[in-house]
């Protein structure tokens, strides 16, 4: 089984699969699969490099992150240049990740996907778990997670879909507004009923 695993901007998806790994399942990671498309050398960087130009490129030839972040979070049309430019190649890898696990005998994969409703990915997964969180948690812990502003915070929320538009399109929504133990809880009892009557 594929299990596409979504929320919002800091709902606690990373929190989430953590779990899943420490459970021992394979985790193939969209945010981390981001950041390896675009490592110095590679014809996606030099397309961001050609789109945004030179200064968010640092010295030591990687990508600015936070220049590109600051961006990309307060303009759409930007947002979606980058995003013409990264997805295909992220989409790409992620899918050679998730044949390497199957292919090494693994039965259920987890796809991390921030951006998979947004992205119109839910055909990637069989069954999507959303991390869902209110949206005074989720600002509080944003803002305290990346040292943003209030103002900062909000534009990158509004980058994304509503909550409780995911929530709409998950087949179980995991509530992070408690413990993390709550959490976890929670994960343990939706994968057992999975898993038993997939
Ligand atoms: C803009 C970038 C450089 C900012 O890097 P930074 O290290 O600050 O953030 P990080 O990559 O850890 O992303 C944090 C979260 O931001 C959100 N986010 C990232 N990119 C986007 C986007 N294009 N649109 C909306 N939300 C996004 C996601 O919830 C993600 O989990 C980076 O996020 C990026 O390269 N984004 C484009 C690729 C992408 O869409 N990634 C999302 C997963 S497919
Ligand atoms: N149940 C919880 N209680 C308290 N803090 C939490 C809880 N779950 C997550 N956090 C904290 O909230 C922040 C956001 O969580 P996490 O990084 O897992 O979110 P995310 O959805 O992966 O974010 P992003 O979309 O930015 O990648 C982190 O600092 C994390 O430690």
């Amino acid at each position: 089984m594929i299990i596409g695993l979504t929320g919002s901007i800091a709902s606690g998806k990373s929190t989430v699969s953590q779990m899943l790994k420490e459970l021992g399942y394979p985790v193939v990671d969209a945010d981390l699969v981001a950041r390896q498309v675009v490592e110095p050398g590679t014809e996606t960087l030099q397309s961001i490099e050609q789109a945004f130009g030179p200064e968010v490129i640092r010295a030591d030839g990687s990508m600015d992150r936070e220049k590109v972040g600051a961006i990309i979070f307060n303009d759409p049309a930007s947002r979606k240049k980058l995003n013409d430019i990264i997805h295909p190649a992220i989409r790409r890898e992620m899918l050679r990740q998730r044949q390497a696990f199957l292919a090494e005998g693994y039965e259920t994969v987890i796809m991390d996907i921030p951006l998979l409703f947004e992205s119109k990915l839910q055909h990637m997964v069989d069954k999507i778990l959303v991390v869902s969180v209110s949206e005074q948690e989720q600002l509080k812990r944003l803002m305290e997670r990346n040292g943003l502003t209030e103002q900062e915070a909000k534009a990158r929320i509004a980058s994304q879909l509503p909550m409780v538009v995911k929530e709409e399109g998950a087949d179980e929504v995991l509530d992070n507004n408690g413990s993390v133990d709550d959490t976890k809880r929670q994960l343990k009892r939706i994968l057992d009923n999975w898993l038993t009557h997939p």
